[in-house]
């Protein structure tokens, strides 16, 4: 089509609240319903084609009840992903060559159809799945991704005529945004269904084909969204899903000369591997891989002596505990003034000891579990050094129990050594570390805590002394890609607070933002002449 268009302009999506009687909360146990009693096939899908992988089988359980299995894959093999990898190819022609528009409204039908009659089903599976309450299903699977898709078309757009702003007297010049050449490999967690959905999307908006490799412990949620992309209208070979752990995967993609991007969420660790393994084979590639990670946090609360001990309490609650810590936004240090710990202590472990844990299909519970044997062991092992450890002393929490499902109790630590290992190694789960200081060493705790990890995530200020705030923001710049003033360190939304971290937390390339999106393009420069010379003499030669 001709016409220069305007996509629809985007708002965000408002969460629904599930209150007693409200028609979500009927149709969101209609649909756990469901996937309880069924377990589901979890195929690889690859040209746009269901099949089973050729691997091992992996079940995928309810962290919450981990006898209950929600369904089956096979692990992803070499010969899986050179088929993907060959349908990727096979489709990059026609998918970059199709008008944006019809790239964009695929997206959009995607979100509408996320919005309505999908919104229930993936809210299910990631409550079952990952262990999210409904309202923490509700702002990832449901709000987060259709933001991502809405916005991201919104940004695309405004990419696409980013053009150049000079023109010589007869020179007409252009930017054609061309997507990569070669595949993207998206590399996806357990934590965030939107996540999932927006790695392999942002790049395939661009015009560029995908290989999706999803966490096995979220793949419920992952085969979902691939089969409402499918509902969608997305045409077969342009995102090719590969369950399972990766390893074979990606011995052929990081290997593979059509490499042309990672996208990747995750560990730092995982992370590295992959970056390490992409410059072991840097000779082998046909373009430079693009390589964009988002990482882990050690992320923080700084209550200066200003600050009003309810929004502390209320910050570290829930920047903690929401969705047992496992967000990379989760608090989980905290340094606090003195006189701010005394008059919030006891509330502080009252308000946890309140908290509700257990299956997240109960309404009445704030916490579900954590999301498998792994991070259990990981967690029960911190919290019983920090038993043995003499500086640190347990203030409430500190229980664990894995018969029925892995649950980790809310945690709180109390610990005088800033240095020790709960204030700079990410665990990843309901654990918080608290650093109390004299109210004087204000901006001598600060200055100390600002690099003592190496993550640089999210963070926050919690202070009604302006010139303290002012002082935070200035003195811990590079301590956070996503700075909060009074209020929690989590939960920042599409369009309104871009999501993303540096130093060991990632390439902070911002997911659902423009800066994002340009990653997964390759701009070519193009001059026309209208009436080009004729003669390579200058004027002033006779
Ligand atoms: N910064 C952010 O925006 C952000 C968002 C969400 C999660 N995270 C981070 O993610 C981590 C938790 O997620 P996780 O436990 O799923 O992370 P993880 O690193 O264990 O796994 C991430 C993904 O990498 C895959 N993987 C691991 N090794 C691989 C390999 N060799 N080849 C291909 N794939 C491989 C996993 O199967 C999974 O799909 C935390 O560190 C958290 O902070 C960061
Ligand atoms: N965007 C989410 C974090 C995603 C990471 O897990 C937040 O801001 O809490």
């Amino acid at each position: 089509m001709d016409a220069v268009t305007t996509p629809p302009a985007p708002t965000n999506e408002p969460n629904l609240t599930y209150a007693p009687g409200t028609p979500e909360r009927e149709a969101l146990a209609v649909e756990i319903g469901k996937l309880e009693k069924r377990q589901k096939n979890l195929r690889a899908y690859i040209n746009g084609r269901w099949k089973a992988g050729g691997g091992a089988e992996i079940d995928v359980v309810q962290p919450h009840d981990h006898q209950h299995v929600l369904g089956t894959l096979k692990n992803s093999t070499r010969a899986d992903a050179r088929a993907a990898i060959k349908a990727a190819a096979d489709a990059a022609p026609e998918w970059r060559a199709m008008d944006f528009d019809d790239r964009a409204a695929i997206l959009l039908k995607a979100a509408d159809l996320l919005a309505g009659p999908w919104r229930q089903r993936l809210n299910a599976a990631t409550v079952l799945g990952q262990s999210k309450t409904p309202f923490q299903a509700e702002i990832d699977a449901a709000c987060e991704l259709i933001d991502f898709w809405r916005y991201n078309v919104h940004y695309a757009r405004e990419i696409l005529s980013d053009q150049p702003i000079a023109n010589s007297p007869g020179v007409w010049n252009r930017t054609d945004h061309r997507p990569l050449e070669g595949f993207v490999y998206a590399i996806t967690p357990f934590n965030f269904t939107a996540i999932a959905g927006n790695l392999p999307t942002a790049p395939a908006l661009m015009g560029n084909t995908v290989i999706w490799k999803p966490s096995p412990t979220q793949q419920l949620a992952a085969s979902l969204t691939m089969e409402l992309l499918e509902e969608a209208g997305l045409p077969p070979g342009v995102i090719n899903m590969l369950p399972g752990d990766g390893l074979e995967v990606s011995e052929i993609a990081l290997a593979h000369p059509d490499l042309a991007g990672i996208h990747f969420t995750g560990s730092t660790p995982t992370f590295q591997h992959l970056w390490r393994t992409v410059g072991e084979n840097i000779a082998s590639y046909r373009s430079y891989p693009r390589i964009v990670g988002e990482t882990g946090g050690k992320d923080f609360i700084v209550a200066h002596p200003s600050a009003d001990p309810d929004v502390v309490r209320t910050a570290m609650i829930r920047g903690a505990f929401e969705f047992q810590g496992q967000k990379c936004s989760a608090a989980s240090r905290a340094y606090v003034a003195r006189s701010v710990w005394n008059r919030m202590k006891d509330s502080l472990i009252s308000e946890i000891e309140s908290i509700t844990i257990g299956d997240p299909t109960d309404f009445s519970n704030f916490m579900g579990a954590v999301i498998d044997d792994r991070a259990f062991a990981k967690h029960k092992k911190a919290i019983e050094r920090a038993k043995r450890q003499r500086k640190l002393e347990i203030l409430v929490g500190g229980k664990t129990d894995g018969k029925v499902g892995w649950f980790v109790h809310p945690t709180v630590v109390e610990g005088g050594d800033p240095t020790d290992e709960m204030f700079t190694t990410e665990y990843f789960g309901p654990i918080l570390a608290v650093h109390v200081y004299d109210d004087a060493d204000f901006e001598r705790v600060v200055r100390g805590m600002e690099s003592i990890a190496p993550y640089a995530l999210t963070g926050s200020i919690i202070a009604q002394d302006r010139r303290a705030i002012a002082w935070a923001q200035r003195e811990l710049r590079f301590a956070a890609g996503n700075f909060y003033i009074n209020d929690k360190p989590t939960g920042a939304v599409v369009g309104q607070q871009p999501f993303g971290g540096g130093r060991a937390s990632g390439t902070n390339d911002k997911a659902g933002a423009a800066v994002n999106l340009l990653r997964w393009t390759s701009p070519r420069s193009i001059k026309e002449t209208f009436v080009p010379p004729t003669d390579y003499r200058y004027p002033y030669l006779g």
